[in-house]
């Protein structure tokens, strides 16, 4: 499948990672810089925030960008953490290649057939509730490909 549809794919899960905050707890003293963080201090690391940042990504952060990702992520985001829907590190998510597979296959499995467009009920209003989610659904009109 064409690069683009990696491009749009991750641009999603920068503007709605499915997991808008991880957490981790600091196993002994570690200093970070000038900070202190003591044993079993809790760090939120919040990816939501991370990835609309305008000092980061730009004042187009929130816009829906998918070019951004034209030359990869690690141009996207100058080789710095700053994506980072599948999580970072020895707990980074296990299923992220077969994630973004699946996503694809999906896609091709829809497009292959119809056409679609989002219906006017649509109601734009993402919500972080265990997942990030669209809090109304995500009515879509989808139409066969060449039925009319
Ligand atoms: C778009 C789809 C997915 C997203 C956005 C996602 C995101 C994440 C995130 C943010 C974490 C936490 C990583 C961290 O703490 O650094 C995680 C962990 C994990 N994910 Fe996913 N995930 C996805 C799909 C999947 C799939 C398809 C599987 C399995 C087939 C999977 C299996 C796991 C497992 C087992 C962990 C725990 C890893 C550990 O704690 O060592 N995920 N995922």
């Amino acid at each position: 499948m064409s690069p683009q549809v990696s491009m749009i794919l991750h641009e999603v899960l920068r503007l709605y990672p499915a997991v808008a905050m991880l957490s981790r707890s600091v196993p002994e003293d570690v200093t970070l810089g000038e900070l202190l963080l003591p044993a079993g201090t809790e760090v939120s690391i919040p990816i939501l925030q991370i990835h609309r940042d305008k000092e980061l990504w730009g004042e187009d952060a929130h816009e829906f960008k998918p070019e951004r990702f034209a030359e990869g992520v690690s141009k996207a985001t100058k080789s710095q953490l700053t994506f980072l829907p599948f999580g970072w590190g020895h707990k980074i998510c296990i299923g992220q290649n077969f994630a973004m597979m699946e996503a694809k296959m999906a896609m091709a499995m829809i497009l292959k057939r119809f056409w679609f467009e989002l219906s006017p009920t649509y109601a734009h209003s993402p919500y972080s509730f265990v997942t990030v989610r669209p809090q109304h659904g995500a009515q879509m009109i989808l139409h066969r490909l060449g039925s009319d």
